[in-house]
């Protein structure tokens, strides 16, 4: 059984899956994987199987082999695994949420179903309680990505009340660029331990200022550091750095995308062959721009 855990704070990773040339996923290159994110990046959070993760493009046996590797090879390394259990059928979610606390992970999160969507908050809520249910002793995390669910209900909305229905709620992880809900979300919680964890990683510095609390993302791979100094900036007041490292970590995933992707390639080059959609996401979205 889990014990009540301190807040999850601070960089969290959204780890890539490793995959071979043949499209397996390359368990093997795990261990490496948290040495390299604990040493050189600085980053003792992960969160596993998500988007980054492709977790929905893997199957559900496959999703639980991820989940114990990187809770057995982080084991006494990382501080907090937090493993994405979100699936379309409610009894496969419920099924990795146990899992994840058989395996002793840190907590779970849970995207909103995507297919047939629940058309109103309450429809959502009843099913993220049916998923946090079946983890009775796990903190619990909504993860809010309208853009890639389609679940435009407002996280404000969603968080007004959840504790009554979801005991075990512990915090947003909200990846979506309106500010204006992300801050009310902060607000109409003050008095409340939530992890407000922002996962548009590119506006960051904006996030913290509206009061995240940490901060979950694909870029926390390799700019774990660089981004470790921008919040440590932002603690001592110093907005002028903060701003410059969200400058330059912003220009080398948008405008000069060739110093990054190179940087990632690199990561990939040791750590991953293949990726299970197709194109890797994390390309996709660095050259989108
Ligand atoms: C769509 C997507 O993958 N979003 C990630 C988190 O939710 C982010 O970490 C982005 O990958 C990151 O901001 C880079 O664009
Ligand atoms: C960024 C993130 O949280 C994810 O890849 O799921």
């Amino acid at each position: 059984m889990a014990s009540p855990k301190k807040k999850l704070q601070g960089l969290v990773a959204a780890t890539i899956t490793p995959m071979t040339e043949h499209g397996e996923i390359n368990f093997s290159v795990i261990g490496q994987y948290v040495d390299y994110l604990v040493k050189e990046q600085g980053v003792k959070n992960i969160f596993v199987n998500g988007t980054t993760g492709e977790g929905l493009s893997l199957s559900i046996s496959e999703r639980r082999r991820v989940a114990e590797e990187w809770v057995t090879k982080g084991r006494n390394k990382l501080d907090q695994v937090v493993i994405h259990v979100g699936a379309l059928s409610l009894k496969e979610s419920q099924e990795l949420a146990q899992h994840a606390a058989e395996i002793g992970a840190d907590g779970i999160a849970v995207i909103a179903p995507f297919f047939l969507k629940p058309w109103n908050k309450d429809v959502l809520i009843n099913f993220l309680k049916e998923v946090a249910a079946a983890a009775p002793a796990l903190p619990f995390y909504y993860y809010h990505i309208p853009a890639l669910t389609g679940v435009k209900i407002r996280a404000e909305e969603v968080l007004d009340g959840i504790q009554e229905k979801i005991p075990t709620f512990q915090g947003l992880k909200f990846s979506d660029t309106d500010l204006l809900d992300f801050g009310q979300c902060v607000d109409q919680n003050r008095q409340r331990q939530f992890a407000f964890l922002f996962g548009v990683d590119e506006q960051l510095l904006s996030a913290l200022v509206m009061g995240a609390t940490g901060a979950v993302g694909s870029t926390y791979n390799y700019l774990g550091k660089k981004t470790n100094q921008m919040l440590e900036a932002f603690e001592r007041k110093d907005f002028s750095s903060a701003l410059n490292h969200q400058s330059h970590s912003n220009k080398s995933s948008h405008s000069t995308v060739l110093v990054r992707n190179l940087v990632y390639h690199i990561l990939c080059f040791f750590l991953l062959k293949a990726s299970r959609s197709g194109s890797h996401l994390l390309i996709y979205s660095y050259t989108k721009g």
